[in-house]
């Protein structure tokens, strides 16, 4: 099916046929069948998504979404906004985390100025593509327009083109934007019907009083937009940002393009929620890496039945957590591409039951 909303289109199942070939080949190696546990069915589920019995991931692609946010006035961060073009400098100087983890990976990394204050002279090696300065103060008016809302998923799109010229085998995105912990509250909350209150916690680290005013903050948003939130797309577009709109767009993208994506923590679990409901077809393509240790995150991967990788009470962002589990889907992948079978190894197989 091609329509002309690019994003509503489905993903291809990864190979059925494929899947079944390596869960075989799983049980043939030479260790109790399931001793290696989720490693087995991450290689598995890679071997389905690449269509190779033997699936590779040496080239990562990440892609970092830097994005301000108007709702930032009302004084839901414990950071300024200035930090969203600092730290651009920062990820391009190979100063920040996420610089640090591309570059052990042997990743590629860019960074994506999809709307904010940043002069585009000052900052050589971002791609800049600014939607606008920052989102519209979405306590009061929708974050973005509808032509907006298009043309930062577009951004997304355009990412995962550049990740498949660098013939990537994984797509990481991450996210920079001081406020987007509040943006993604707010999504989350309309996407899941999970109070504001149930999932607000301190992002860059609001104090009680803090979160208790985002809290607020947050859910005047939620009921001055109700009438509006009637769809994911509607949701993401009145209280999300241009850098997790991005997201979306990239989560949909890869997947419909057939590469493995891993999701990092609480901001880009509302992106990725926000797409598997615009486009349920992407789901088998997602990873969850981890589980954050902002306090929502918890109680949204249960809501969507997802299951991360890691819990190491990261809260950063910027895809770092995603870029962590990199060598543990490598390992896993080793073990399945390396391990002798026990016909190979001359090994005996367990006994009849
Ligand atoms: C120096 C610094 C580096 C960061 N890298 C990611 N974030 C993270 O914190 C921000 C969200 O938190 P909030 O909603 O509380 O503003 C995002 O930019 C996120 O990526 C950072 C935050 C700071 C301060
Ligand atoms: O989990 C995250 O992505 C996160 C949490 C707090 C602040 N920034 C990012």
């Amino acid at each position: 099916m091609s329509t002309q909303n690019w994003w509503v289109n489905p993903a291809v199942p990864p190979s059925a046929a494929m899947e079944l070939a390596a869960t075989e080949r799983q049980g043939q190696l030479t260790k109790p069948p399931g001793a290696l546990g989720r490693l087995e069915h991450i290689a598995i589920a890679l071997a389905a998504i690449q269509g190779q019995l033997k699936p590779q991931l040496e080239q990562i692609f990440i892609a970092v979404f830097a994005g301000d946010h108007g709702i930032v006035e009302e004084g839901i961060s414990a950071f300024p906004q200035a930090v969203t073009v600092e730290m651009q400098r920062n990820f391009i100087n190979g100063g920040a985390a996420i610089s640090v983890l591309a570059k052990e990976l042997g990743a590629s990394l860019e960074v994506v100025n999809t709307g904010t204050h940043a002069d585009p002279a000052d900052l050589p090696g971002v791609v800049h593509a600014p939607i606008a300065q920052q989102t519209a103060n979405f306590l009061l008016h929708a974050a973005m327009d509808e032509a907006q809302w298009q043309q930062a998923l577009t951004l997304g799109q355009d990412s995962v083109a550049r990740a498949l010229e660098h013939k990537a085998q994984l797509y990481i995105g991450g996210e920079m934007g001081i406020g987007n912990t509040s943006a993604a509250t707010a999504m989350l909350a309309a996407l899941t019907g999970y109070s504001v209150a149930d999932i607000t916690g301190p992002g860059t680290g609001l104090n009680q009083q803090g979160v208790l005013h985002k809290v607020k903050i947050l859910q005047q948003a939620l009921d001055n937009h109700r009438a509006a939130l009637n769809s994911a797309q509607a949701i993401s577009r009145v209280v999300g940002g241009f850098e997790i709109t991005a997201l979306t767009g990239a989560y949909i993208a890869a997947a419909q393009a057939g590469m493995a994506v891993i999701v990092d923590g609480f901001i880009c679990t509302a992106a990725a929620a926000a797409a598997l409901q615009i486009n349920p077809s992407i789901r088998p393509y997602l990873f969850f890496s981890h589980c954050s240790a902002e306090p929502g995150h918890r109680r949204v991967i249960q809501h969507l039945e997802v299951e991360p990788i890691v819990d190491l009470n990261l809260r950063l962002g910027e895809g770092s957590g995603a870029a962590t589990v990199v060598p543990l889907l490598r390992l896993a992948c080793a073990l399945h591409n390396n391990m002798a079978t026990f016909a190979e190894a001359a090994v005996s197989e367990k006994l009849e039951e």
